[in-house]
């Protein structure tokens, strides 16, 4: 049984209570964990670390020492990537050869992606004549924000969590980090690594625990956090948000999608069956940027949706471990029952599942995990809340339209606004597409191909702000203009 602790200020410590939760495996519903919940005053002393930090060894750095140190923190996590595997895969049940592909490279690369680019981007400066016949020059300089609140989501742990602490930190700024109660593992180990690649104490924290009235909610309400940066649902977004508003801290929030996949009939249709498949079904369905609605022209649409059953019915399902698995559990029992409940209510509404619906039979030692079938469903209405709210799981919806003006209409019609895939050949009804739909990010072709020098974000009720490349500069630093009169 591991048991995850805290990792305040270059220690891992427990509670001040020794309160604790279980983590359970979502592959069988076994106890794999002790987890130490922090309570407002373990919070504290993270927050309190953190600021201190500011004014330490960290602070006085520069922006190439800084630099230099995270990119060690990247080669470290690739050296002992066969344990930040290991954890993750047992956290969330997803297969080794996803995790092995995006999770652990991505959580080495959101260092090596921002520490150099963030000191290299140029920032303004004016000259300007002066009412007195002289001159002046304007120059504009970052400064860190402070102390970053880092909350993050269970779908993609060490990625979604570096995501924010790779330009936290870049940009000279110290975190306290409250992972995703689901999936405590990786935030932690990465803790020992700071320690290993010489992060000074205090500028990496970590505290565990829940979100309302407990660690997350401590760490949004303190007065010493200067910025929050949030991935999670819609619904916690706007709490947190409320939080931040006292003592005006800013905040960035990646929220929830209810995304499309828009497919024409001059698509090639292998590419798009194949990218809707890993859009709908990748991570057992839980990718915030993940299909749950398909729409594809009438003309093409008996041939699209055969396909994708069969491809759908292809899938393996299984543990982390076992040989050429396609999908895991859901990240926890409690999702499981969330996204079983929207599987009752597609039938309760009339939809005609293609394919899944149910919990699978994996044998009895896999009876107590999160399993569900991979489902497709048809013949909804769209004032269904299947079509409307957020799923998370591996499903997803399919119904015919005929031209451009109506399938624009149908994929913007959701209170989200995260990302959207269009599957064409043609170029011009590509860009003219994208351009119109309400999201904040369009794939061509393709789905979560990711560039991360590009801005990262939702519109609508997916968020606010955008990450990534030098988009992040504007949360992670303050902007300061000197005015020099010569
Ligand atoms: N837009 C994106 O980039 C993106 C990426 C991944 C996941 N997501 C979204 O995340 C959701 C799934 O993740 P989840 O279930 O962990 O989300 P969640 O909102 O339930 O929890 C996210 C984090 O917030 C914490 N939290 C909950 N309530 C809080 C509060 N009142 N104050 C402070 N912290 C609080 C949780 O403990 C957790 O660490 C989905 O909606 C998905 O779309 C979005
Ligand atoms: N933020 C990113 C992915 C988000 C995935 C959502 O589940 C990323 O790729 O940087």
């Amino acid at each position: 049984m591991k048991h995850i602790q805290h990792f305040i200020n270059g220690m891992f410590v427990d509670s001040i209570s020794q309160r604790s939760f279980s983590k359970l495996s979502p592959v069988d519903g076994r106890q794999i964990a002790a987890v130490q919940e922090a309570d407002e005053e373990d919070v504290a002393k993270a927050v309190s670390a953190a600021k201190a930090a500011l004014k330490g060894e960290w602070g006085q750095m520069t922006q190439r020492q800084r630099a230099e140190k995270l990119e060690k923190v990247a080669q470290r996590i690739i050296e002992r990537f066969d344990e930040f595997l290991e954890a993750e895969c047992a956290d969330t049940g997803k297969p080794k050869s996803l995790a092995s592909h995006i999770d652990i490279p991505r959580g080495a690369a959101n260092f090596t992606a921002f520490s150099h680019a963030l000191g290299n981007e140029p920032t303004e400066t004016f000259s300007m004549d002066t009412p007195d016949g002289s001159k002046a020059i304007n120059l504009g300089l970052r400064k860190p924000k402070g102390v970053i609140a880092v909350i993050c989501p269970w779908n993609l742990p060490l990625l979604l969590m570096t995501w924010k602490v790779g330009p936290a930190l870049a940009c000279g700024n110290t975190v306290v980090v409250k992972p995703s109660e689901v999936t405590p593992t990786t935030a932690a180990l990465l803790g020992d690594v700071m320690n290993e690649c010489g992060i000074p104490a205090g500028v990496y924290n970590v505290v565990h625990g829940f979100g309302a009235q407990s660690a997350g909610q401590y760490l949004t309400q303190n007065p010493d956090v200067d910025a929050i940066t949030f991935t999670g649902e819609t619904s916690t977004g706007e709490s947190i948000m409320q939080a931040a508003a006292l003592g005006l801290r800013n905040i960035s929030l990646e929220c929830g999608g209810k995304n499309s996949a828009i497919v024409f009939e001059d698509c090639d249709m292998h590419s798009a069956v194949e990218g809707v498949l890993r859009s709908a079904f990748e991570n057992t369905g839980q990718v915030c940027l993940g299909t749950e609605r398909v729409y594809v022209q009438s003309t093409i649409f008996e041939e699209f949706l055969h396909r994708l059953k069969e491809r759908v019915s292809e899938l393996k399902l299984g543990p982390p471990d076992m040989p050429n698995v396609n999908l895991g559990p859901l990240a926890s029992l409690e999702h499981q029952l969330k996204v079983l409940s929207y599987y009752d209510l597609a039938k309760k509404d009339g939809a005609q599942v293609v394919i899944g619906g149910g919990v699978p039979n994996l044998g009895a030692s896999l009876d107590g995990g999160a399993w569900v079938e991979p489902t497709i469903w048809v013949g909804l209405d769209r004032s269904s809340k299947v079509l409307q709210e957020e799923i998370f799981g591996p499903c997803c919806h399919v119904q015919p339209f005929d031209d451009e003006r109506e399938v624009i209409a149908l994929a913007n019609d959701t209170n989200y606004g995260l990302c959207a895939s269009v599957w064409t050949q043609n170029i011009q009804r590509a860009m003219t597409v994208s351009h119109s739909l309400d999201v904040g990010i369009v794939w061509v072709n393709s789905w979560f191909l990711r560039d991360l020098r590009t801005a990262f974000g939702g519109a609508k009720q997916s968020g606010i702000g955008r990450e990534g490349g030098v988009h992040g500069l504007e949360f992670y630093t303050e902007l300061q203009n000197v005015c020099i009169k010569y």
